[in-house]
C-alpha cells in the first residue's frame, strides 16, 4: 500500500459555456507514476494547476492521506509542479538558483555533480537551451522534500538521451514520491507510468492497454503502440 495518496475528486471546471472538466476522479499513491494523456486544449494544464492550487474552482476535493485542501501549493512538504513554461528566476545563476529552492545542503550534491550541469552553473537559466532548462528543472523539483509531483510536459525538447535518463530518475525517486506527468511524448509517458488516464470530455478515462488510445481516438488508427 502506498504510503502517501493523493485524491482528486469533483472537479469542476468551465471555460465560459464549455464544460472544460466535469467528471474527474484521479488517485495517484506514493510510489506510482501516473499518466495523464489527452488531446491538446481537452484540460491537462488547467487540472495540474487546479490541483497544485494556482487555478481556482470552488468546486473541487484535493486531499493528500485523507486531509483536504483548497491550495496545496501554500503547505510545504505536499506538491511541486514543473509547468509548461520556464519559471525559474531569470536574474541570478543557476548556483543561487540551487541555494534558493534547496537550502539545506545535503540536497544539492546531486545537482552540483551533474557533469552535465556543472559547465552552466555560472549561466542564468535564459542562458540554457529549453532541453538543458528542462532537464535543470526537473532535478531542482525532485531534490524537493515533496510527496508528490506534477509534471507538465517534463519532456519537452529534451534530447532522446535525457528522456530516457529522466525516465530512470522518476523510477529511482518513486521509493518516496508519487508523479502524475503529462506530455504528448506518449511513448515515454506508456514507458514511464504504471497507470494511464485519458482526459477526454471532460472526464477521466482508466487506460488498461495502449490500444484503447486508439480507440478513443487519441492516437490514429495502424500507429504502433509498443513501448
Ligand atoms: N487563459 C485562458 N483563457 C481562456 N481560455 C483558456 C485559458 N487557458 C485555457 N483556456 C481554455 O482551456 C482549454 C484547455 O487548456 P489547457 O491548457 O488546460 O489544455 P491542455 O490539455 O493542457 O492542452 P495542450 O495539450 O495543448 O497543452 C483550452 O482549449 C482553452 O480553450
Amino acid at each position: 500500500m502506498a504510503e502517501h495518496t493523493l485524491v482528486v475528486d469533483s472537479v469542476l471546471y468551465s471555460v465560459g459555456e464549455r464544460k472544460l472538466l466535469s467528471d474527474i476522479f484521479l488517485r495517484c499513491g506514493t510510489g506510482e507514476i501516473v499518466g495523464l494523456l489527452g488531446r491538446n486544449g481537452c484540460g491537462k494544464t488547467t487540472l495540474l494547476k487546479i490541483i497544485f492550487g494556482t487555478k481556482h474552482t470552488d468546486n473541487k476535493h484535493i486531499s493528500i492521506d485523507g486531509k483536504v485542501y483548497q491550495q496545496p501549493y501554500l503547505h510545504t512538504g505536499l506538491l511541486a509542479y514543473l509547468p509548461q513554461q520556464d519559471f525559474l528566476p531569470n536574474n541570478i545563476s543557476l548556483t543561487k538558483t540551487i541555494n534558493l529552492y534547496l537550502p539545506q545542503e545535503e540536497k544539492q550534491d546531486v545537482l552540483k555533480q551533474n557533469k552535465r550541469l556543472q559547465k552552466h552553473f555560472n549561466k542564468r537559466a535564459g542562458e540554457l537551451s529549453k532541453g538543458e532548462l528542462r532537464y535543470f528543472e526537473l532535478l531542482l523539483l525532485l531534490r524537493m522534500d515533496v510527496k508528490f509531483l506534477l509534471l507538465d510536459e517534463p519532456f519537452s525538447g529534451v534530447e532522446p538521451l535525457y528522456v530516457e535518463q529522466i525516465e530512470e530518475l522518476l523510477q529511482s525517486h518513486l521509493p518516496t514520491k508519487g508523479f502524475l506527468i503529462t506530455d504528448h511524448d506518449y511513448r515515454a509517458v506508456l514507458r514511464v507510468s504504471n497507470r494511464l488516464i485519458l482526459l477526454t470530455d471532460g472526464a477521466c478515462r482508466p487506460i488498461s492497454s495502449p490500444e484503447e488510445l486508439i480507440d478513443w481516438g487519441y492516437i490514429p488508427a495502424g500507429t504502433a503502440t509498443e513501448k
